[in-house]
């Protein structure tokens, strides 16, 4: 076939999934009334999820040239238009724009919703909270940091639930305005230039390693001086129009986990975690009686964090346990909690679907 020929059949192609998609959009807007009229959320992870999985399961099958990831990211915009369609998203991040949290909220809603930037943790849970926005996105654990205290603290006292989540891996970016040879100073975050040291002092034996804020504003002052370099993001290189001079080695890629945060938990999907905080009684056993309660009902707890309360007589654990906190036996397992005198306090943070994969970048 010729050039021509063959890009003939393209156009003919582009035209028939035209046609589908319109088809498609239709569909997505009686879904939106019928949401409207029974008071359901527009944004159905558990849902995305599954159509996801179930695409790449009939690429597999089919033998499709196309990567899992890029049928993840043309769906990723195709449901972001359906989310546009059925109700004009507004989604708040922990900006600076171009933070990791930036890129992983795109990431999750595509670019056909709005995305407002707030300044702290605070500012997104204000902005859902007051109905601004209908969701929030927020780091809640880093694999170079640990847990983000501020992030569970603040879900401790709010009325906010996880609805969902998102699992983010991204190599690190070196950038700067020009070629590396002059760099003399590399900005970023502590943590990330601590993770990253060695692939930077091998990268660049010349340059000084200094502490930012954050990664935007490590970027910000590469992109006033040419002898200045940001570890960041590639999408903040993008956004603070610098140029990518070094991509990390895939050992150096982060891994962060991120919570969509809503008015309400997110909806059974049948593959679910939920996060609970429990005050307890600071005392020999109790968070070993906690656990008890999960284990002789074959509760999988999966994740651990204790914080310190205010009030010195008792221990703070926030618990990620699987399924749905509608669930029978978890239904249980609280009641059990609190009944027993085993918690004197049990709250439902969020039941949310577990992360099917890990998103990269
Ligand atoms: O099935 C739905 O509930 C839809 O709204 C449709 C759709 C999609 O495009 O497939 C769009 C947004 C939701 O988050 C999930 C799926």
């Amino acid at each position: 076939m010729s050039l021509e020929e063959v890009r003939n059949k393209i156009d003919s192609i582009d035209q028939q999934l035209l046609r589908l998609l319109n088809e498609r959009a239709e569909l997505v807007h009686a879904v939106g009334e019928i949401k409207r009229k029974d008071d359901l959320d527009i944004y159905v992870p558990g849902r995305e999820d599954k159509l996801l999985r179930k695409l790449a399961e009939i690429n597999r099958a089919q033998n499709g040239r196309l990567t899992e990831r890029a049928i993840r990211a043309i769906y990723r915009e195709i449901m972001s238009a359906a989310l546009a369609l059925e109700d004009s998203l507004k989604i708040a991040y922990l900006g600076p724009t171009g933070s990791w949290t930036h890129q992983a909220a795109v990431n999750k809603f595509g670019h056909c919703v709005e995305y407002l930037a707030e300044a702290s943790t605070e500012g997104v849970f204000g902005r859902v909270a007051a109905q601004i926005a209908d969701y929030g996105v927020l780091p809640i654990e880093h694999s170079t940091e640990g847990a983000v205290h501020h992030t569970l603290d603040h879900l401790a006292d709010s009325a906010l639930q996880i609805y969902a989540e998102i699992l983010w891996k991204a190599d690190a970016a070196v950038m700067a305005q020009g070629p590396n040879s002059n760099i003399s100073e590399i900005h970023g975050r502590a943590q990330m230039l601590a993770h990253c040291r060695p692939w930077l002092m091998q990268s660049f034996p010349g340059a000084q390693l200094i502490e930012s804020p954050s990664s935007s504003a490590a970027a910000t002052l590469a992109a006033q001086n040419p002898a200045v370099a940001a570890l960041g993001t590639p999408l903040s290189a993008e956004l603070h129009d610098l140029r990518v001079i070094a991509t990390s080695p895939r050992e150096y890629a982060t891994q962060t986990r991120f919570i969509i945060l809503g008015r309400r938990s997110g909806p059974p999907s049948g593959n679910d975690n939920t996060m609970l905080m429990i005050h307890a009684k600071d005392r020999v056993g109790a968070l070993m009686e906690v656990l008890q309660v999960f284990a002789s009902r074959n509760v999988n707890v999966r994740q651990i964090e204790n914080r310190p309360t205010s009030c010195g007589t008792q221990a703070r654990f926030f618990l990620e346990i699987s399924g749905h906190h509608t669930d029978a036996t978890l239904r249980q397992a609280i009641s059990a909690l609190e009944v027993e005198g085993i918690a004197v306090q049990v709250k439902v943070l969020g039941s949310y679907p577990a992360p099917g994969w890990v998103e990269e970048r």
